[in-house]
């Protein structure tokens, strides 16, 4: 009778992935920023992008990637490059039924990460 964790509202590691497939995808069509990734192994980013969702949703997993600080260093991230990577996020939530809490509390704990991955 435990409160579901905002990991198993996300559908625990399957909604999880399916979300990421999905963040992906349109971020894989948005011409503004999908030039920072030309250099990307996707299989691979897509494996740390599953990891650091389920732990920043206390889903008790490993992040074997680097901090959000030094994951950003020397891309030059501006605060829009930021609201259109987490509007591409939020659709994503959506196009998976996540339910609005859930969403907005996955999206509360993303949002302060800005210092770390903007202009620098
Ligand atoms: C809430 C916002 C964001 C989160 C949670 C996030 C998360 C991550 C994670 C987990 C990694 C993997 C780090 C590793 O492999 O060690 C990563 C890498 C990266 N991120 Fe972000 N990111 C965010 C915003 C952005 C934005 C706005 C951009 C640029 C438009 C961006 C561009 C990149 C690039 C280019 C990489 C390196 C990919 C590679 O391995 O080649 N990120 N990010």
């Amino acid at each position: 009778s435990q409160p579901p964790t905002l990991y198993q509202q996300l559908g625990g590691n399957v909604g999880i992935s399916l979300i990421t497939d999905d963040f992906l995808v349109n971020l894989s069509q948005d011409k503004r920023i999908v030039h920072h990734f030309a250099q990307t192994d996707i299989e691979i980013f897509r494996q740390r992008l599953i990891e650091h969702l389920c732990v920043v949703s206390d889903g008790g997993c490993e992040y074997q990637g680097a901090s959000m600080f030094d994951a950003h260093i020397g891309l030059h991230i501006s605060q829009a490059d930021f609201d259109a990577v987490v509007g591409h996020l939020i659709n994503a939530l959506t196009q998976q039924n996540v339910p609005i809490a859930a969403r907005n509390a996955l999206l509360a704990k993303l949002a302060p990460m800005y210092q770390d991955i903007t202009y620098h």
